[in-house]
């Protein structure tokens, strides 16, 4: 352990069962733990970090080197040690034209390139200019992708509904035959287009999906079904075996990661919905948030900071999840798309240098929107026995103005269940409570028992000014950040995801066994669930 570590681990000790709402009789408590970024503001004072303890944490990300870490990243970098490869997601993003370099060749004249054929392609769709095989224009979209082929483009169109005007967007990912059938089900081939999503182009889930959309397509367009398809990906040979023609093919580079791809073609569905304005929107918004990563001073820097308060609860506290908590329903599915960002990152037990990890790394991350799961899992938030750190989220405004009382009450319950999780209610003010209602004695005693919340449970407020694609872009982007400088701390690599890849090879091996191949070489467990599964 450093130095820092153990100071910060004191600090910890003996600050434990402090209140954390002691903490504000300092009276800049909350303008000194909070800070913004361009109208994203976090607060951060309900958390039991004390002016020591964030001093101590931003020394920590500078011995770790969290700001050269982050200065090679941006400058193009290989620092995807185990793949060899730079991470550079942020140029789909800035619209710079000063030359960004990976090996001597400038990345920026194919990234304009890129996105100008995305732009040409989605105005086309959208006004019509592209006709279906009919002549028809395209009413719906179905993106077939899974993981970061997937979950950003279905997390931002539902997120950006309030600026659809443009075709509607389906999305298929699972290879379970369920999700596909539905789809296509409600849906008409001759005034659908498919778009393929996959960076690899090799995903089972992916091209089995593809080859049954195809088919469908078939059914109704005979040889005129490619006019029907568009493929997302870096691997142009295999996206010209299945028959796509290559000005339908948008493709990207191998520095951009899976789940850092919604910036680019796999952001197609999103462009298709909102339009190229909005699109730019949404990347001048993400663009903003790299700015303010890259110059905030470290306590005014919301990407660092809220990187420091994961690393506090996770490796000082010892909580080992942490709750994504939109009171926003168009983010209802920000904490799966943010499970993939976070734990497929930062789930890793060795080091870059392949040492195993002398501290624990990602938490687990879960959540639902507000107010839906407080009358679900809250229960275990405010009373559980475990510690579960809450990150809430809340527009100032909705895209609902005549509704205004619906977004009143909202606001008001995400500011309840974070000053709730604090204030906590004592033994003394349930018995109160318990007396006011008749119990006397012992009945008394149990029914205060049951009805103590401990409180002192740590909680962020992110709040936003409206959920558009500008600020989308910004909350997306913080969130990466943020993963980047956990991932900084704790010294791993967080753009490889080698823990998917074992799976997958058993899943390819047990294919013919589910077929009736033998299954001898199997352990006896997957035998004998494998006989249950043969049977039809
Ligand atoms: O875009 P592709 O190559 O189909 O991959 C889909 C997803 O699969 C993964 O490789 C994990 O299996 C993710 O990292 C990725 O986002």
């Amino acid at each position: 352990m450093t130095d820092i570590w153990n100071k910060l681990q004191d600090n910890h000790d003996t600050a434990r069962e402090r209140p954390i709402l002691s903490l504000f009789e300092d009276p800049d408590r909350f303008d000194d733990f909070s800070a913004g970024a361009d109208g994203v503001f976090l607060d951060f004072s309900k958390t039991n970090i004390d002016r020591e303890a964030l001093s101590l944490l931003i020394d920590l990300a500078s011995e770790q080197g969290v700001f050269t870490y982050r200065d090679a990243m941006f400058r193009g970098d290989r620092i995807n040690a185990t793949e060899n490869r730079a991470v550079l997601h942020t140029a789909l993003r800035d619209g710079g034209s000063n030359p960004l370099s990976v090996d001597g060749e400038d990345v920026r004249p194919a990234v304009a390139e890129t996105l100008q054929a995305m732009e040409q392609f989605a105005r086309d769709i959208r006004s019509g200019h592209i006709k279906t095989a009919q002549g028809g224009a395209f009413t719906d979209v179905i993106n077939i992708g899974i993981g970061g082929s997937d979950l950003g483009p279905a997390m931002a169109v539902q997120a950006l509904a309030p600026y659809h005007n443009g075709p509607r967007c389906h999305f298929v990912s699972n290879v379970d035959g369920a999700q596909i059938s539905d789809t296509l089900r409600m849906l008409d081939p001759r005034s659908t287009l498919v778009i393929i999503a996959s960076k690899t182009f090799t995903t089972i889930e992916t091209m089995t999906n593809a080859d049954t959309a195809i088919t469908w397509l078939h059914a109704a367009l005979g040889d005129r079904a490619s006019d029907h398809l568009a493929a997302v990906s870096t691997a142009r040979d295999k996206t010209a075996d299945m028959g796509i023609a290559p000005d339908r093919v948008f493709g990207f580079s191998d520095w951009v990661g899976g789940r850092y791809s919604l910036w680019g073609p796999v952001g197609l569905a999103i462009m298709l919905a909102i339009g190229p304005e909005g699109f730019h929107d949404f990347l001048s918004g993400a663009h903003a948030m790299d700015e303010h990563f890259q110059t905030a001073p470290a306590p005014e820097n919301v990407p660092l900071l809220m990187g420091l308060v994961g690393i506090w609860h996770r490796n000082i506290c010892d909580y080992p999840t942490r709750a994504i908590l939109p009171y926003d329903q168009r983010l209802a599915r920000l904490p799966a798309y943010l499970q993939q960002l976070d734990m497929e990152s930062n789930g890793k037990r060795v080091a870059i240098n392949g040492d195993t990890l002398a501290r624990a790394s990602g938490p687990v991350v879960w959540g639902e929107p507000g107010t839906n799961g407080q009358h679900a899992f809250y229960q275990l938030l405010h009373q559980g026995t475990d510690i579960v750190p809450s990150e809430f989220l809340i527009a100032s405004t909705s895209h609902e103005p005549e509704l205004r009382a619906h977004h009143d009450l909202l606001k008001a319950n995400c500011l309840a269940q974070s000053e709730a999780l604090m204030i906590g209610r004592t033994f003394e003010q349930a018995q109160k409570i318990a007396t006011t209602l008749g119990f006397e004695g012992d009945a008394q005693r149990i029914q205060a028992q049951h009805r103590t919340f401990p409180g002192n449970r740590p909680s962020m407020t992110l709040v936003y000014p409206q959920l558009t694609p500008f600020t989308l872009g910004q909350i997306i982007a913080l969130y990466e950040h943020r993963v980047f400088v956990e991932g900084a701390i704790w010294g791993i690599n967080s753009f490889d995801q080698w823990g998917v890849e074992l799976g997958k090879e058993l899943a390819n091996a047990l294919v013919p066994m589910i077929k009736g191949a033998s299954a001898n070489s199997k352990d006896p467990s997957t035998q004998g669930l494998l006989r249950l599964l043969s049977k039809p």
